[in-house]
Order: C-alpha cells, then sequence, then structure tokens
C-alpha cells in the first residue's frame, strides 16, 4: 500500500507504532502486578514486561518486512509462547511516512539491515518502579522481601525519591544499515504528558539520518560539564572516568536510552559509562537518534561499535557519548589511557 515510500522511511514508520503498542504492554503488565521477574545473569534480570514486549515487536516486524534481520535482548524466546493478535501491529504511522527520505538511504533493502530491539532498557528501574508503586506500605514490605536486588539503603533511597524511576524505562528499535545505526525509536512508556489539555502517559521519540529528530523539543547542552551515567551498575573504573571529567554534576539515571534522552534535552553534556555491560540492543537506537540531531556515540576508546549481523552483543569498551563533537572530543581527551586499556583488554 505504502509501497512507493522507501524502505527506510516505511520501517520506521512501523517501528514508532509498534514501540507504542509495546510500551503499552509494558504499562499492562505493571498494572497486573505479576512481573515475573528471572535472573539472567549478575545485575541482569527480564520480567514478563521484557518477554511480551519483544514478542510483540518482533512478530509485527517480522509479519511485514520478512526478509528482515531482527536481534532482541530476549532473543531466547523465539520459538516459545504464542503471539496474542491483539499484539500484532499492522498500523503505521503516517506523519513518519511523509519525511523526505534522503538519496543515499532511497535504496537500502531490507537485505541491508539489522534490527537491534532492546523490549524494556532499564529493567532495574521497572521492577523497582513496582515496588514503590504498592502504596499500601505491607504490601510494598512483602514485595521487597521477594524482590532479587534491592538493599536496604537503596530501598529507603527509593522511598525518597518519590515512587521509583519509571520515567527512566524505554522501549529501543534502532534500524542499523550496513553496521551503521541510521534510524531509531525510543519510547517512553511512562512519560508524563499534556497534549492539547488533556493528560496523557507516553511519548515516542524517532531519528532519521539526514532527516533529524522528533517527538521532543531538542534543547541545547547545559553550560557546565554535566555527566550522565549509570545509576545501577557502578564500579570502581565507572567512578574513575567521571572524577576526570571535571563535572559541575553527576546525574545517575537508569537505561542507555534514558541517558541520551538527558543529552538531547539538554539535562546532561556526556554519557560516560567506562564498563562493559550495555550491549548493541541498547546503543542502537539511542546513537542513530543522537547522530540524527549532530551528537556522537563511540566507546570509551572513540570508537564507533558496528551493529551488523554477526558482531558480538557486548559493547565490552563501554559508552562515551555527546550532543557534539565538540563535547564529544572534551571527554576523549579526558579518559586515561590506563583506563582506556584496562578497558580494551578486559
Ligand atoms: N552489568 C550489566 N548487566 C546487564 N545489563 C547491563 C549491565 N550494565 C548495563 N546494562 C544494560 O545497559 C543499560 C544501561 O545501563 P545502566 O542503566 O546501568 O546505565 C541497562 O538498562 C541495561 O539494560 P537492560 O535494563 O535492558 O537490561
Ligand atoms: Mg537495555
Amino acid at each position: 500500500m505504502y509501497g512507493s515510500v522507501p524502505l527506510i522511511v516505511r520501517l520506521l514508520a512501523s517501528s514508532v507504532s509498534v514501540a507504542n503498542r509495546a510500551g503499552k504492554i509494558v504499562r499492562d503488565v505493571m498494572s497486573k502486578g505479576e512481573l515475573g521477574i528471572v535472573e539472567k545473569g549478575k545485575d541482569d534480570y527480564q520480567t514478563e514486561a521484557d518477554r511480551s514486549a519483544q514478542r510483540c515487536i518482533v512478530a509485527s516486524l517480522a509479519a511485514q518486512y520478512p526478509n528482515l534481520k531482527i536481534i532482541g535482548e530476549e532473543d531466547s524466546l523465539e520459538d516459545e509462547g504464542e503471539v496474542v493478535s491483539d499484539w500484532l501491529v499492522n498500523e503505521i504511522d503516517k506523519e513518519i511516512l511523509k519525511l523526505q527520505c534522503p538519496p543515499n538511504l532511497q535504496e537500502v533493502k531490507e537485505e541491508d539491515i539489522v534490527v537491534w530491539v532492546d523490549p524494556l532498557d532499564g529493567t532495574s528501574e521497572y521492577t523497582q518502579g513496582a515496588l514503590m508503586l504498592k502504596r499500601d506500605p505491607w504490601e510494598r514490605w512483602k514485595m521487597y522481601l521477594t524482590h532479587p536486588f534491592i538493599s536496604m539503603k537503596w530501598y529507603l533511597s527509593l522511598l525518597q525519591n518519590n515512587y521509583g524511576f519509571l520515567e527512566h524505562v524505554t522501549v529501543l528499535i534502532g534500524i542499523a544499515v550496513n553496521e551503521t545505526p541510521v534510524a531509531g525509536v525510543i519510547h517512553q512508556p511512562y512519560y508524563k504528558n499534556i497534549v492539547e489539555g488533556d493528560k496523557k502517559i507516553g511519548r515516542t521519540i524517532w531519528g532519521l539520518h539526514g532527516v533529524g529528530v522528533g517527538g521532543f523539543t531538542p534543547a541545547p547542552p547545559p553550560e557546565s560539564i554535566v555527566i550522565t551515567t549509570t545509576r545501577s551498575h557502578s564500579n570502581p573504573v565507572v567512578e574513575e572516568a567521571l572524577k576526570v571529567m571535571n563535572a559541575s554534576k553527576v546525574l545517575r539515571v537508569g537505561g542507555a536510552g534514558y541517558k541520551v534522552l538527558q543529552l538531547l534535552e539538554g539535562n546532561a553534556s556526556i554519557y560516560v559509562f567506562a564498563s562493559p555491560g550495555c550491549k548493541k540492543w541498547d546503543t542502537c537506537a539511542p546513537e542513530a537518534i543522537l547522530s540524527a540531531a549532530g551528537g556522537k556515540l563511540t566507546d570509551i576508546l572513540g570508537n564507533f561499535y558496528k551493529y551488523g549481523a554477526n558482531v558480538t552483543k557486548p559493547n565490552k569498551t563501554g559508552v562515551l557519548a555527546a550532543v557534539n563533537n565538540e563535547l564529544h572530543s572534551y571527554a576523549l581527551e579526558r579518559i586515561p589511557e590506563k583506563l582506556q586499556e584496562t578497558l580494551a583488554n578486559k
């Protein structure tokens, strides 16, 4: 039906609609209250929301674009469980379809593309948010006792943080062409919005190389250096890389998607994470959107990651990102060589 629209624009338009549906699944699982938390590895968890949202995204895109290579965080699920028809999205965002495709992307074919999917980035923030949504203190305490990974100190800090960090949760769909992220979607299921006077929940941010970004209002970086980094996966090397930045403030937030939003919305200047842990599905969509806005996302050594179908999944050498080249160079120059070597040899 939209065959005259170049593939990359159609795929981005479909991804926006699919991410919106996945975001609703994420909220529905939370409302039902049964998260079904499974421990995948150290500090690495999966919930019913991750599983269901991934099924929705992968099945919906595969049905419309059968020759795409799609790689998702929860790929071991591929053949398990049915995809209810209500999760199969065939709508396509009409506003995105109107975008003018840049000449260098007009001939892209499905075979040139890898789609990287993180159905729920910020799983720690999601599960801790669920805990904090239990308004009845006794119910909350009971859930805390069965929750896998929160220390008492952290529990108390969550209580002080106005019931958690659900805005940090995102759904990420990144589109890489010939190994480079060129388009992407970051959906925030818990973003609180006012649209034409009505309260709305959720928003969807997109980016396309050569076109730009949409779904939010970009803002220039803060006047002094503000760093954004992990709140749940820190270690001494991560802290060392923060110290050398000479920052006026450090924003510790969850998820790679939400950290890149901090850069795009002018709340932070640089995203620094000097550790393995992030994977290609965490950074593909954020990198595509950031670079469409004129920014740069690399590893801690200043090298771009590649997003082809056969690359290794972990971003072993960390993340360094900024809204412009100048801030990226500022940060890169400050990372000690020794620290770069430590990560490169991990
Ligand atoms: N040590 C780790 N183990 C598992 N996932 C990690 C680790 N470090 C980072 N991540 C993933 O990278 C994202 C950004 O990290 P952080 O929030 O710590 O800055 C996280 O949301 C998490 O993705 P996910 O939540 O999808 O599992
Ligand atoms: Mg993630």
